[in-house]
């Protein structure tokens, strides 16, 4: 915050690569909100069956942001592997900084961008793990190549240099190449249980409409708009 640039007394002292960026600038088609589903999971499968229409790019990538044992956030972006009802999937090494982070404290939240159609995606909840089986199965699910990748496990420690990894790579796929079945307990499935969903559609004159739905204490699902 420091750092911050006096204003200049209204001319825009700004670095010129951010003058005259343009964002949402539409047109988008409206959303429509007089017919909304009663849960969260079908209006989202909706709209990602929408996104893959009108060819968005990765709509199944996601940032999943995390918080540390000392409250601190966290954030990367995943890949979104698949959604029954109300629970999203996503695939992650166990000991990486987010498997720590989750076995820790196991709420998260994945937030969705999809430019070509202006719209966001926020989704919040309680994360498990679903264990070593489902991690199995989705390791059997990938190429041999990103499989030996994830087969590495150690995410996110430090790497002494490329040649480490190029080593422990070899051996991997020479692992995979006697045994085509192997895997990890390492590599996990994690579910997230949805609790809160935003579904925010841009409009070009900034009316953005936003939709959010809570989950009760009854455990019914409730919707209504949010202020812009
Ligand atoms: C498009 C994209 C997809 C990714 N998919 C995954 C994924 O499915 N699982 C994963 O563990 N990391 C994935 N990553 C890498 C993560 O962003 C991150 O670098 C890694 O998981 C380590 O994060 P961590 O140190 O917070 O645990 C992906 C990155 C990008 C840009």
């Amino acid at each position: 915050m420091g750092d911050h640039k006096p204003s200049g007394g209204g001319k825009d002292n700004r670095n010129p690569l951010f003058r005259g960026l343009k964002s949402l600038e539409g047109p988008f088609d409206p959303f429509e909100t007089s017919a909304l589903p009663d849960r969260p999971g079908e209006l989202f499968l909706n709209w990602f069956e929408q996104a893959l229409g009108e060819k968005a790019a990765e709509p199944h990538a996601a940032t999943l942001s995390t918080v540390d044992e000392d409250g601190r956030p966290d954030a990367r972006v995943l890949i979104l592997k698949d959604v029954h009802g109300e629970t999203f999937f996503f695939a992650s090494g166990l000991e990486s900084r987010k498997g720590r982070q989750l076995q820790q404290v196991p709420h998260a939240a994945l937030t969705f961008y999809w430019p070509a159609l202006g719209r966001q995606i926020r989704l919040r909840g309680s994360v498990t793990d679903t264990g070593a089986q489902e991690g199995a199965d989705d390791l059997r699910r990938r190429g041999t190549e990103a499989r030996a990748l994830a087969m590495l496990g150690r995410q996110s420690e430090r790497l002494d240099s490329k040649a480490q990894l190029d080593q422990a790579l070899a051996e991997q796929r020479e692992i995979l190449r006697q045994d085509a079945d192997a895997v990890t307990p390492l590599w996990r499935l994690f579910a997230l249980r949805l609790e809160e969903a935003e579904f925010w559609q841009a409009d070009a004159d900034r009316k953005h409409t936003r939709v959010q739905y809570r989950l009760a204490a009854n455990g019914a699902w409730e919707h209504g708009l949010l202020w812009p």
